[in-house]
Formats: structure tokens, C-alpha cells, sequence
């Protein structure tokens, strides 16, 4: 039967390998947590990042390219011309509607050494037409901001860059002090460009970067790092340049709006290694415990079956002894153990129930035999007799032969009164120094005078000497034969008694004869026995 243990091996391994189980998951969510994820937001804002890196180099690209163009016009010797005022058809020339929209200027400004201007050109923003002025007021009054933006840059003597007017309209814009072509000379003004960072620059920047941008015109100071903004499976980032304006600290930001295909996949794809992860450890671990209930605990549960049954089944009935692991060794070892306390048992009983000189045995089996035998015999009224025997003069025997003969005297009478006891199946055994008695169940007044006789002769057959017998010159035994039915009072010690009586009586009549109680013999047994003594 099986049986329940609170802490057996099973829920133990259960326990730890659950435990495991838990520390690895755990040990999995904590890396995820504090090492994967953060590394793949990281991978993603580096990969913003470059893009925003390649945005601001196309930006700075074409200010530079604007800067460069504003020199190429400054230093040449035609615009010195133009503002020295010797080359009037200077403009009709240079300038035209195709041209600005071509370079995708929006203002060209010119400026006398005296700070003054000189000529206007520009697209109107709001109607698109090229438009000549020498002075930002009526129809070029749209200038007005600008040019105003950019005495100041010539009052601030920074007229040699380019930088991000705010606007309105946002624009980029260059400047460039006038000289000659050959740069001989002092300077005789200033040339400004300006280029609308309008729908149409963001369109033709998205050809250039192939990103899709946005601007946003901020009133603080350009942050110094980019901002992200994460909502789904997009990602919005700026990044801010310093601008120029009617007020100090504005700056622009250029945003991108990118897919985050790739943080994504990333992230999918590492929840599917944690999920088989998690997945192969549970099938690992509920592995190992069939595995262990295979090959550990069912075997131990069969060992310890077979060590509770052993006694009572005794056979191998899974052939544990026949395997070649530790739980044969351990099979092996026990039932060997076993083997050998059972050879143990065996021993300790007979010598508990058998008589060391003669094998025969003792009075304590005796005794348990004829309660047996009593209970039986009134349950079923059958008859029962009981019969003890004595050798007689045996104290002579010993004073005249020695101890050691006595001993030896014994041992073969006993062995003959054995094979008697064996032919007819009754149990004799060494109730006393040389006294022997003998249970018959069933057995009839006449033939257990028949057994005592029988006995009686296998001694006399033995023809052990006995010199100083007064009896005969050999060993002889006297007997004493006693029947249930003929006891006074009904219990073993009772029949016993009887049958001693009779004994007293064979001694009393001369030895060497069988005498069967009679209740009239009774007193004279008592004056036999105070004879003998
Ligand atoms: N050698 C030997 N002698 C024993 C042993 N047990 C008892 N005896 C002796 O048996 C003798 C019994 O003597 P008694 O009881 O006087 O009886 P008896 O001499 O046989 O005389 P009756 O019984 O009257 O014929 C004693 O001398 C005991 O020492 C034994 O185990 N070995």
C-alpha cells in the first residue's frame, strides 16, 4: 500500500527543483528588466539618434552651401561694381524669378559700406512674385523684419556667417562682407541671403535625407540633448539649433518621426527566447522529475514493499536483488540481513525451547504444548494422556561413572526416547535433571501404556551399564502414566501431578515399570513418595 510522507524525497526534489524553477525565472525577468530591455531602448535611441545626427549634417550642408554662395556673389567684382554704384545693369543681368526660386533663395540684400541699403530682391512669400526694392516699405514691406535682423547682425559686426533667423517666415541665413574678386581692397558692404525654411524646403529635404521632418520654433534656449517622444510603434525625436529673432533664446527644432520596426522585432523576438526559455526549463525540469520517479523513488518505493513484505511474501516479486544498481546492492544487503536474522531467530528459539544436552525439548515447549493439547482435548472431550519418566538410580549412575558419563548417558537416552517419539508422533521432551515427559492426545489408557512400554524397552535395548543398579546391571527407567478424564481437578498442572503420582508409584513398586494413575491409587502414591524420600 502506498504510503503518505509529509517530507518524502518526492516533494523534496519537487520543492527545490520548483525553487529552481522560480530563481531562474526570476534570475530571466531581472536580466530582461534591468539588462535587455534597457539595452534595446538604448540600441534604438543610438539608431535616432544617427538619423538625427545625418538630418543635422544635411541642415548644416546646406547653410554652408547657402554661406558658400553668398560669398561666391560678395566677392565678386560685378556686386562691387553693382554697389559702387558703376554697374546699373547689375540686377536686370543677375537676377530673375527662376534664378531665386532655382536657388531657393527667398531675400537678397545689399548693404553700402555706410550700413545703408542698397538693392532689395526677394519672393514675396505670401504672393510668390519676384519683387526689386531699394527700400523694405510698401509691397516689400514683407523685407522689413528681415532686414531689420540683419542690421543688426552688420551693428554687431557678424556679417561674415550663417545662422537661423526665426522669422516669421523661419529661414536660414547667410551673410558675406563685399570685396573685390581678387579681396584687394577694404570691404564696400554687405551681401545677405536668406532661404524660407518653408513646406517646400522640408519637401526638398526630404528627397535629401529620405526622412519626412518637421520644424518647431521654440521660445526657450536649444536644449542642449535630443527629446524622444515613444506612443505605439512610432517614435518622435528633436534636436535644437539656437536661432536668431526679435527675441534673444529661440531656437528651432528639426523632428523626425520614425517606425520602431526594429526595437520591436527586437523586443518579439526576445519575448519568444524568454517564453522558450522559460518553456525548455519547465520541460527540462519535469523531465528530470520523471526521470527521478523512475529511476529513484519508484525502486525505493518497491525496496521499502519489498523490505515491510519480506517476511510475509519472502519473494522478489520485482526482481529488486537482480538489478545491477545501488538499489540491488541495497536489496542484496537486505535480504541477506534478513536471511541471517531469520538463521538468528531460528537459533535463539530452539535454544528458547530446545535443551542444550540433549536436543530434546524443554520444559517451557512442554508446557506450551500441553495447553495446547489440554484445551483442545476438553473443547472436543477427547482423551488426552501424559507420561513422565525417570531414570532410575541415576545419582548412583553419576557417583559411580562421573558427571561427564552421566551427561553422555542422557544424551543417548534421550536420542532413543527421540526415534520412539518420531516413529509414533508424539512430543517428548526434558522436563527435569533426568526426568522426560511425553504428551499423547487421543491416546487411550492402554495404548499410552503400550508408548510407555515401547519407551521403556528402547532404553533397556540400549543396554547402557549401570553396575551399582540395584534394578538391573544396566540403565532402566521407571514411568509414570496419567489420563485426563481420571484427574480430580481438570487443569494441565492437575494431569501432571497425576502422572508424577504414578512415577512415585512405579519407583515405590521396584522401578523399571510403567504405572497408569487410578484416582484410588492416590494416597498410597503420597506414602510411596514419602517412602522414596
Ligand atoms: N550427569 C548429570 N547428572 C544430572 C543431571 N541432572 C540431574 N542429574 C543428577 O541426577 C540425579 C538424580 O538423583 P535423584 O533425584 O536422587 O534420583 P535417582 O538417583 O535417579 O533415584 P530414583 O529417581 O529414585 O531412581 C542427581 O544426582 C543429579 O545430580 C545432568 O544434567 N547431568
Amino acid at each position: 500500500m502506498h504510503q503518505r510522507i509529509p517530507w518524502s524525497l518526492r516533494f523534496r526534489f519537487f520543492a527545490a527543483l520548483g525553487g529552481l524553477l522560480l530563481c531562474a525565472m526570476a534570475a530571466l525577468a531581472a536580466i530582461s528588466a534591468w539588462v535587455i530591455f534597457p539595452a534595446l531602448q538604448a540600441e534604438e535611441r543610438a539608431t535616432v539618434k544617427r538619423e538625427l545626427d545625418r538630418v543635422e549634417r544635411s541642415f548644416q550642408l546646406d547653410q554652408q552651401q547657402l554661406h558658400a554662395q553668398v560669398r561666391d556673389w560678395a566677392h565678386w567684382d560685378d556686386t562691387y561694381k553693382f554697389v559702387q554704384g558703376e554697374y546699373s545693369r547689375y540686377a536686370d543681368v543677375n537676377f530673375s524669378q527662376e534664378m531665386f526660386e532655382d536657388m531657393r533663395y527667398q531675400l537678397m540684400a545689399f548693404f553700402t559700406s555706410n550700413e545703408d541699403i542698397y538693392f532689395l530682391a526677394g519672393i514675396n512669400p505670401k504672393t510668390g512674385i519676384y519683387q526689386t526694392c531699394r527700400t523694405p516699405i510698401n509691397d516689400c514691406s514683407w523685407m522689413s523684419p528681415w532686414v531689420n535682423n540683419m542690421r543688426a547682425a552688420i551693428a554687431e559686426n557678424s556679417t561674415d556667417q550663417n545662422s537661423i533667423y526665426a522669422g516669421p517666415p523661419t529661414a536660414m541665413m547667410a551673410s558675406s562682407p563685399i570685396l573685390r574678386t581678387d579681396k584687394s581692397g577694404v570691404s564696400t558692404g554687405w551681401l545677405f541671403k536668406t532661404r524660407s525654411l518653408d513646406a517646400e524646403w522640408l519637401a526638398f529635404m526630404e528627397v535629401y535625407t529620405g526622412l519626412p521632418l518637421t520644424l518647431n520654433l521654440s521660445h526657450e534656449a536649444a536644449p542642449i540633448n535630443d527629446t524622444f517622444s515613444f506612443s505605439g510603434n512610432t517614435v518622435y525625436a528633436e534636436r535644437y539649433f539656437p536661432a536668431y529673432g526679435s527675441i534673444n533664446h529661440l531656437s528651432l527644432g528639426v523632428g523626425i518621426e520614425l517606425n520602431r520596426t526594429n526595437y520591436l522585432t527586437s523586443l518579439t523576438t526576445f519575448r519568444y527566447v524568454l517564453l522558450w526559455t522559460a518553456g525548455l526549463m519547465i520541460m527540462v525540469i519535469a523531465l528530470v522529475l520523471l526521470l527521478l520517479e523512475k529511476i529513484v523513488l519508484k525502486p525505493l518505493r518497491l525496496l521499502t514493499q519489498f523490505t515491510q513484505q519480506i517476511s510475509t511474501v519472502g519473494a522478489d516479486t520485482h526482481g529488486l536483488t537482480k538489478r545491477n544498481d545501488e538499489i540491488g546492492l541495497l536489496s542484496r544487503a537486505f535480504q541477506e540481513q534478513f536471511t541471517c536474522q531469520q538463521q538468528l531467530n531460528a537459533e535463539l528459539l530452539k535454544l528458547s525451547t530446545h535443551d542444550a544436552l540433549t536436543g530434546l525439548p524443554n520444559r517451557r515447549l512442554f508446557d506450551q504444548r500441553l495447553d495446547v493439547a489440554f484445551s483442545e482435548a476438553t473443547a472436543t472431550s477427547a482423551p488426552l494422556a501424559v507420561m513422565m519418566l525417570d531414570i532410575d538410580h541415576f545419582k548412583l549412575y553419576n557417583d559411580h561413572y562421573g558427571h561427564q558419563r552421566g551427561d553422555e548417558c542422557l544424551q543417548q537416552v534421550a536420542s532413543a526416547f527421540n526415534s520412539v517419539s518420531t516413529r509414533f508422533g508424539f512430543l517428548i521432551a526434558r522436563t527435569g535433571g533426568e526426568e522426560f515427559s511425553v504428551i499423547l492426545p487421543e491416546a487411550s489408557p492402554s495404548s499410552a501404556k503400550d508408548v510407555g512400554e515401547h519407551l521403556m524397552l528402547a532404553i533397556d535395548h540400549l543396554q547402557l551399564p549401570h553396575a551399582t543398579s540395584p534394578v538391573k546391571p544396566f540403565v532402566t527407567v521407571s514411568v509414570g502414566i496419567a489420563m485426563l478424564q481420571d484427574c480430580q481437578s481438570q487443569t494441565p498442572s492437575a494431569v501432571m501431578s497425576s502422572a508424577d503420582q504414578a512415577l512415585y508409584l512405579a519407583k515405590a513398586a521396584g522401578r523399571h515399570q510403567v504405572v497408569l494413575f487410578e484416582p484410588s491409587l492416590a494416597s498410597r502414591s503420597v506414602s510411596a513418595h514419602n517412602k522414596l524420600l
